[in-house]
């Protein structure tokens, strides 16, 4: 028999009971809790008189709705401010913590989860969120789940479940400069789909992810949902345990040495068989750009845009020439003479503390381009807080940049940061369907050191260039 994976063994490690039709009632360690998919859950519960069962194993906290310019703009009303009161309240009823807009724990929920250590390796870890699978990067079972799914979770604790397939994704040897794992992650997606991943939980391995930040594994992970994979993840190594070392919810003293020896044995087997091998050279990478409506509309930036008429797939060339229409775009043009309106750098992707020093690295005695306007929302208090010590707003700030508190802000538009109707942005997050940042909205997605260069020139440049 052949060895397992690093997601079969967590899986199996919290299965409570399997049914004969072959799915399993999995045992759910942690559930973090937003204000958009949580209201029903809540609901249901008060409904059928149901408490919560084990409120500490929850965390929730507001960040689609939140405004990211709180000083001196008090909470514009309307539905946003009824989604964080109602968290809130929710979350009290049921014993939850909260974590309010001031607080020093703040962001967004996958960021603030690493960084609070409330995500740990081994776990199975879910949100009523599609971006759950970043939480992976730390060696744990995490994935998005549904509002009736909350409810379960809520009540019982348990969920059931289908086991995915495996997928290995093995990226070695080195990044050029210029070149980050936004990249890989685009890249990857354009190599295999945005279905490609479907039915696959992820696994990514190989020198280049050994080499790599949890920050840049967190990146990775994120997007694993853009190729359709619910999970992605890492085994964890001395990187993990280093990140995770004191930090406020993560075993201290003598917990955390027993700790680490489990997580130790977080691995897929030398002789595990994935059912699918997807493998590539970091080398080889250049920074990507998508043009389309759909992550895997994505190019190298000295690409051009596709023609439609030159694709052999009739579906495939409609949604291109779907894409083309509403992003305002003709075939042929080089990707490095589309100009932009706007930039967003933040997000759960790209918005921790070493996305922002890449894109300042790019900034710094830069300015942003005439009639071009540039925001930076931190991922969360923290990053802001670690990012304010380094002066990072300030370089921000003189090359022409807003700087924001931390919050979705224009990954999503649920608050008050929104693309208007036929601007063009360069944007750190994941993803650019029809109208996805504001209504008639046309989003490229880009690597923080991309959208930096681009905020400067007023287009797509080559970070090559510039780093
Ligand atoms: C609103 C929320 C449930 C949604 C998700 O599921 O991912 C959002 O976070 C997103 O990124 O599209
Ligand atoms: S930052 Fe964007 S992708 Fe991440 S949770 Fe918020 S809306 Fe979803």
């Amino acid at each position: 028999m052949s060895g397992k994976t690093l997601y079969d063994r967590i899986w199996d490690a919290h299965v409570v009971k399997s049914y004969p039709e072959g799915d399993d009632l999995l045992y759910i360690d942690r559930h973090l809790v937003q204000e958009v998919s949580s209201p029903q859950a809540f609901a249901t519960l008060d409904a059928r008189g149901i408490k919560v069962r084990r409120p500490q194993a929850h965390l929730a906290v507001a960040d689609h709705a939140v405004p990211t310019r709180r000083t001196g703009h008090p909470f514009a009303a309307g539905l946003a401010r009824d989604q964080v009161d109602r968290l809130r309240r929710n979350a009290a009823n049921h014993g939850i913590r909260y974590i309010e807009m001031e607080e020093a724990f703040h962001g967004i929920v996958h960021v603030i989860g690493p960084e609070l250590g409330f995500t740990l390796p081994g776990t199975t870890l879910v949100c009523g969120d599609s971006h759950t699978c970043t939480h992976g990067a730390l060696g744990c079972l995490a994935f998005g789940i549904g509002a009736s799914e909350c409810t379960s979770v809520f009540g019982a604790q348990t969920l059931r479940q289908t086991r995915q397939k495996t997928m290995r994704v093995t990226i070695d040897g080195t990044l050029p400069p210029g070149v980050t794992v936004k990249d890989v992650i685009l890249g990857l997606i354009a190599r295999i789909g945005s279905g490609g991943g479907v039915g696959y939980a992820l696994e990514y391995a190989g020198s280049a992810v050994r080499a790599m930040s949890i920050e840049a594994r967190m990146t990775l992970c994120n997007m694993s949902i853009e190729a359709g994979s619910r999970v992605g993840m890492v085994a964890p190594d001395e990187t993990t345990f280093a990140y995770l070392r004191g930090r406020t919810l993560a075993p201290q003293g003598p917990d955390w040495d027993a700790a680490v020896a489990a997580w130790s044995a977080l691995a897929s087997d030398p002789d595990a068989v994935f059912d699918r091998e997807v493998r590539f050279s970091a080398a080889e990478l250049v920074p990507q750009v998508s043009w389309g409506t759909t992550p895997e509309h994505t190019l190298p930036v000295t690409g051009i845009v596709p023609d439609p008429d030159d694709e052999a797939d009739p579906t495939r060339a409609e949604r291109m020439r779907t894409s083309l229409a509403y992003m305002g775009l003709s075939p042929g043009t080089a990707i490095t003479d589309i100009a932009i309106d706007k930039v967003f750098i933040g997000s759960c992707t790209n918005g921790r503390l070493e996305d922002l020093r890449a894109a300042a690295a790019i900034v710094r005695d830069r300015k942003v381009a005439p009639g071009v306007s540039a925001i930076v929302v931190p991922g969360s208090a923290a990053v802001q807080i670690a990012a304010e010590r380094e002066g990072l707003h300030e370089i921000f700030t003189a090359a022409g940049f807003e700087w924001r508190d931390a919050g979705c802000s224009m990954c999503v538009g649920m608050n008050e940061d929104r693309l208007v109707s036929g601007e063009r942005c360069a944007s750190t997050s994941n993803r650019n369907f029809e109208g996805r940042q504001g209504r008639g909205g046309r989003t490229h997605l880009v690597s923080p050191t991309m959208a930096a260069a681009a905020a400067t020139a007023g287009r797509f440049v080559d970070a090559r260039e510039l780093a």
